[in-house]
């Protein structure tokens, strides 16, 4: 598809405490919408804007790897972890640019909560011209972003062509009608703090090394 050599390359940045369904299944199903090969799953370190996360990297990764084992669509890629400063996901993608080079469509997903804060991220004018944004539906956040001076940036980035994303190295806002499923890692930990089950909400094998090591209570 589209004029590159090599398929869109589409990262997936969150700081998975722990992973879920919530995190899987609109991503399963952007993947399958845009044509995606691989999506790489990338947990911060240090997450720029909110409390550090309870479970440490360490865990934060096994839990993911648990998550995707046998799954083709998703890999990890560990970068931020190895980084001691806020995981900036500008500063990831510039590094990233420099591997690929000017030309490799890249991605970048978030949910839609995401999307409604991203002119709070660092550097966020820069974002576009490293990559692409991907954006799964999330039930409770709204479709129109907070001022008319965003919804007019995101009016100007918009685009509703997968052909676009395949094609162009960077700079369009794709919203993809993806699933809504409401599960956050919040409520998860409520839940275990309060020894509630959480089986619909994320993988056995997630739930399973969390009971091992204690985490969330
Ligand atoms: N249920 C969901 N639907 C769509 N996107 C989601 C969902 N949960 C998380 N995401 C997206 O996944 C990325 C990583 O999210 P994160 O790891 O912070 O999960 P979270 O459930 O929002 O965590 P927390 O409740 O701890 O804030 C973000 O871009 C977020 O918007
Ligand atoms: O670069 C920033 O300033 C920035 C601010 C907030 C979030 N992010 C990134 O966005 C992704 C989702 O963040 P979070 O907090 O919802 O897990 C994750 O990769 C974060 O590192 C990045």
């Amino acid at each position: 598809m589209g004029n590159s050599t090599s398929p869109l390359i589409a990262l997936y940045g969150g700081t998975f405490d722990p992973i879920h369904y919530g995190h899987l299944k609109p991503v399963e199903a952007l993947a399958k919408q845009v044509a995606l090969h691989r999506v790489t799953i990338m947990p911060n370190n240090v997450p720029p804007h909110r409390p550090q996360p309870r479970a440490n990297g360490q865990q934060r990764k096994s839990m993911i790897e648990l998550a995707i084992a046998g799954n083709p669509l998703f890999s990890l890629d560990d970068r931020e972890l190895q980084r001691a400063t806020p995981s900036y996901t500008v500063e990831t993608l510039e590094q990233l640019r420099a591997e690929t080079g000017a030309e490799q469509p890249l991605a970048f997903i978030v949910g839609q909560d995401s999307l409604l804060n991203l002119q709070r991220w660092h550097r966020w004018e820069t974002l576009l011209t490293l990559c692409h944004l991907l954006v799964c539906q999330r039930p409770g956040y709204s479709l129109t972003m907070k001022t008319s001076a965003e919804q007019r940036w995101l009016d100007k980035h918009r685009s509703t062509s997968v052909e676009q994303l395949h094609s162009m190295p960077a700079g369009k806002i794709y919203l993809a009608p993806t699933p809504m499923v409401d599960i956050s890692a919040t409520v998860i930990r409520q839940r275990l703090a309060h020894h509630l089950p959480c089986d619909d909400l994320l993988p056995a094998a997630v739930a399973g090394f969390i009971r091992q090591h204690h985490l969330y209570t």
